[in-house]
């Protein structure tokens, strides 16, 4: 059979000949071309002792693959040896992942009705609906309509602010990671994107950060009722694992990325001379 190096090789040593006769060359006779300099500078000046010791690398041993080796243009065994090893950050990050996806699957116990605890799904939707973007939007938007002070107003219209751009972060997250959510996952939440169809990061998981915490600085609250709002943040997080819509670094991150919303809520504030300016632009 015709070999693609037959065209371009017309001597017995494998040197390229424009125009010159026919000839194949050896697949056990590397063209010198090909052969790393440095290769043969540290293996002698003599080509063929070169070759010899190129064809006994551990990657011909292996036979992985090239009848060549190293002396086929492959590179040196010690770059193959950079290649083949995974970095410590790969390493890590297939186990965490291996980790998250096993431990969440572990953690659904409420994926469906006859999961061992499905008697609790209900109670576990009761909490999703709980965090879910509308009964927020519609909460705040409704405060904001019946404050009759500045200050109510004031706050309200940045928490409505900070629900919208929740909204929007997370579905630029999503539809750039686009990590599909459990296949234990039966998918019949109510009210959805389509970018919703992907589960990183958790849109509950950073509401109920960002919110838990809007709501800790902003209302006066007393102990007890502080302590329930931080209850409630991590029963909505843990209920998006139980019920196996997300995965346990879904959610995680949803609270790492709710917790830094909430300080671009901060820096975004819009205050009484802007809402006043905003609201006359209404009227
Ligand atoms: C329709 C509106 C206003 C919000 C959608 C809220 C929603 C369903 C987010 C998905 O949350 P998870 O990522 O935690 O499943």
């Amino acid at each position: 059979m015709h070999s693609p190096k037959a065209k371009n090789t017309g001597r017995r040593d494998g040197s390229p000949v424009l125009g010159g006769s026919f000839e194949f060359v050896p697949l056990t006779k590397p063209v010198n071309r090909s052969s790393p300099r440095h290769l043969l500078q540290r293996q002698g000046s003599d080509p063929t002792t070169a070759r010899l010791r190129a064809s006994e690398s551990p990657l011909r041993r292996r036979g992985s693959g090239s009848s060549t080796g190293s002396a086929s243009g492959q590179g040196p065994p010690e770059e193959d040896g950079i290649r083949l090893n995974p970095s410590l950050i790969g390493i890590s990050l297939s186990s965490l992942l291996a980790i998250d996806l096993w431990l969440s699957k572990r953690l659904s116990v409420c994926a469906c009705e006859d999961s061992s605890w499905g008697s609790v799904r209900p109670l576990m939707k009761l909490i999703e609906v709980s965090g879910h973007g509308i009964p927020w939007l519609a909460g705040a938007a409704y405060s904001l309509y019946k404050s009759d002070t500045a200050a109510g107003q004031e706050v309200m219209l940045n928490l409505l602010v900070g629900l919208l751009l929740d909204l929007i972060l997370v579905g630029i997250v999503k539809a750039v990671v686009r990590r599909r959510r459990p296949a234990h996952n039966q998918m019949d939440m109510f009210a959805t994107f389509s970018v919703d169809r992907y589960s990183f990061p958790s849109g509950h998981a950073t509401r109920a950060a960002m919110c838990g915490r809007f709501l800790l600085a902003h209302l006066v609250l007393a102990a007890p009722l502080r302590v329930l709002v931080l209850l409630w943040v991590g029963l909505v997080g843990l209920s998006r694992v139980l019920l196996g819509r997300h995965n346990v670094t879904d959610v995680l991150f949803g609270f790492w990325m709710g917790y830094c919303q909430y300080n671009l809520v901060e820096i975004l504030w819009f205050s009484p001379q802007t809402l006043q300016g905003l609201l006359g632009h209404l009227a």
